[in-house]
């Protein structure tokens, strides 16, 4: 995969994106586009190929085929907090980095998701929530220009989630960064994205601009107009995404 120098106006760009394990086609010819600062969740059934698109923009899949421009300041948070275990939380969020001027940045970076005063405890005293968080701080310390995150709420419960969303909104509106939410929760999609992408076979089936102002609710008309149109896409039945928590189904 080329890799190319990503311009001012972009904030990814894929160009002809394309990943394939064994006979399978996950991603097929992808050209995709995010302006600087964008927050584009991106929606699809399991196995649709989400995951590895992010792992291809995270430059982590050395054999996706096709073009990709990304800047080179990026950033993942997954699903589990992936902390190692022998070092403090202060310690995991300045991981690679040395001297005062990166511990200032990780304990800076900890006050902004609410962990100060953890800095010394073992990730194993953390709750999920808190976990998830330190992934956060550990992802925010370096200010990515992208940052992709691979449903990194998924794990969480109902309550923490809606906590994690504000945080999220909140620390995005003030560093900036170019972001890729991957999620199986239509409702989180619409919550937090300028633009909700559909991937089925591993092509974009749907590019909608979330042009709603926040914050959102959930309750809203447009807000439900925009739910049905994906839940249709997503091929959901409406009655049963209420009850499976807005999800698509795995
Ligand atoms: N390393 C791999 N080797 C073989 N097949 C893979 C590999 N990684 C992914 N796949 C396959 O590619 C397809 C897409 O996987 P991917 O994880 O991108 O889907 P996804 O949309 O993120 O799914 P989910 O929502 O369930 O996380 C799946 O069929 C998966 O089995």
């Amino acid at each position: 995969m080329a890799a190319g120098t990503v311009s001012t106006q972009v904030g990814f760009q894929t160009r002809g994106l394309t990943r394939s394990f064994g006979p399978r086609e996950v991603l097929r010819d992808l050209d995709l586009r995010a302006a600087p600062g964008e927050f584009v969740a991106l929606l699809g059934r399991s196995g649709s190929g989400k995951s590895t698109l992010l792992r291809a923009l995270a430059g982590l899949d050395p054999d996706a085929g096709g073009d990709l421009f990304v800047p080179p300041r990026r950033a993942v948070v997954f699903q589990d907090p992936r902390l190692l275990p022998w070092k403090s939380v202060l310690d995991n969020v300045t991981l690679g980095q040395r001297g005062a001027a990166a511990v200032e940045r990780g304990q800076t970076a900890l006050r902004e998701v609410g962990l100060d005063g953890h800095e010394r405890d073992w990730p194993k005293t953390l709750s999920g929530g808190e976990a998830q968080r330190a992934a956060l701080a550990r992802a925010l310390v370096r200010e990515p220009r992208l940052l992709l995150l691979d449903e990194p709420f998924g794990a969480l419960d109902a309550l923490t989630r809606i906590r994690m969303h504000a945080l999220v909104q909140e620390l995005c509106s003030r560093h900036g960064p170019t972001v890729l939410l991957v999620t199986h929760d239509v409702d989180e999609a619409i919550l937090l994205a300028d633009r909700v992408l559909v991937l089925t076979d591993g092509r974009l089936s749907l590019d909608l601009q979330v042009e709603l102002p926040h914050p959102r609710l959930r309750g809203d008309g447009a807000f439900t107009a925009l739910r049905t149109r994906l839940l249709r896409e997503l091929g959901i039945d409406e009655s049963a995404a209420g009850i499976h928590h807005e999800g698509v189904p795995s």
